[in-house]
């Protein structure tokens, strides 16, 4: 991100086209998703691999015909929408994210269910640990976000409980803990279906100096920010 990312929200001069061009880039990662899956499964003999490979590497080149140079950051669009479709955990652009689809409550609780394959395993048949951390990052930031402090991450400690299975549907939670002005401290956990916490994280999130000027001024400590009577100031991620 760079000052003055939200400055000039990108027109949507075509909203029925764009909804055709998302869905066909949402397919394709999807695609893409089910092909990492099988690269990590597969039992193919080594010719098939290897053919596999080349085929896949000129597919590569067709998307490269025509492809930007930068990442995609994230973009403000004049429909309303802050679009994140790079993002590694929630964006509908990116092979590698599950993607969550992370939900608000009334009262400023975000919400995610998480069930990760083969491509996420870190202890065997078990979530690798730094993809939990990035999926508590995720879920518990969000929340900053929906009161219209969408800050960067200044720390997220995260205490791991017991394994968080793979090939299970868990539910991610975040929620804040307190709002002073710009910094605002968040929880959030994974639950099993049980109910058993599997992990959880306690974070500070900051809106860095240069994203200030876009965002108004701050009311104050926690007392002047109720994330239930705000929730409608964040953006709307899609
Ligand atoms: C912005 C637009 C985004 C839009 C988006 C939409 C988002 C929709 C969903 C989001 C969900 C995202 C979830 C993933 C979020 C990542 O993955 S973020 C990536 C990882 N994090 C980073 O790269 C952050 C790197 N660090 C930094 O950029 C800067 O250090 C920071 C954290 C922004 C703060 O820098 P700064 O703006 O210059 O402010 P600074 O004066 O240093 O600190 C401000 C205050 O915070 C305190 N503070 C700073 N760091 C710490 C710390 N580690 N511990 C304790 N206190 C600290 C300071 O003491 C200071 O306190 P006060 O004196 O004001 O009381």
């Amino acid at each position: 991100m760079t000052d003055g990312a939200f400055a000039s929200p990108a027109a949507v001069e075509d909203p029925d086209a764009l909804a055709v061009t998302e869905q066909a880039q949402g397919d394709l990662a999807e695609s893409l998703r089910e092909l990492v899956d099988a690269c990590v499964r597969t039992r193919v003999d080594d010719g098939t691999l290897m053919a596999v490979a080349q085929e896949v590497r000129t597919l590569t080149q067709r998307l490269l015909a025509r492809a930007q140079s930068d990442p995609l950051g994230i973009e403000a669009t004049s429909d309303g929408r802050l679009r994140d479709h790079g993002n590694p955990m929630v964006g509908m652009r990116n092979p590698i994210a599950p993607p969550l689809a992370v939900t608000g409550d009334a009262d400023g609780t975000m919400s995610a269910s998480l069930c990760l394959g083969a491509a996420y395993e870190g202890p065997p048949g078990c979530v690798h640990g730094g993809m939990v951390a990035a999926v508590l990052d995720q879920v518990v930031g969000s929340a900053p976000a929906m009161i219209g402090r969408p800050g960067l991450t200044a720390y997220l400690n995260t205490s791991y409980r017991r394994p968080t299975v793979l090939g299970t549907e868990h539910v991610v939670r975040g929620w804040i803990e307190e709002v002073d002005g710009w910094k605002v401290r968040a929880r959030g956990d994974i639950r099993d279906p049980q109910g058993r916490v599997t992990a959880e994280a306690d974070a500070l999130f900051v809106v860095p100096r240069w994203a200030r000027e876009h965002l108004g001024t701050p009311t104050g400590d926690a007392a002047g920010i109720d994330p239930a009577d705000t929730a409608t100031q964040g953006p709307a991620t899609s």
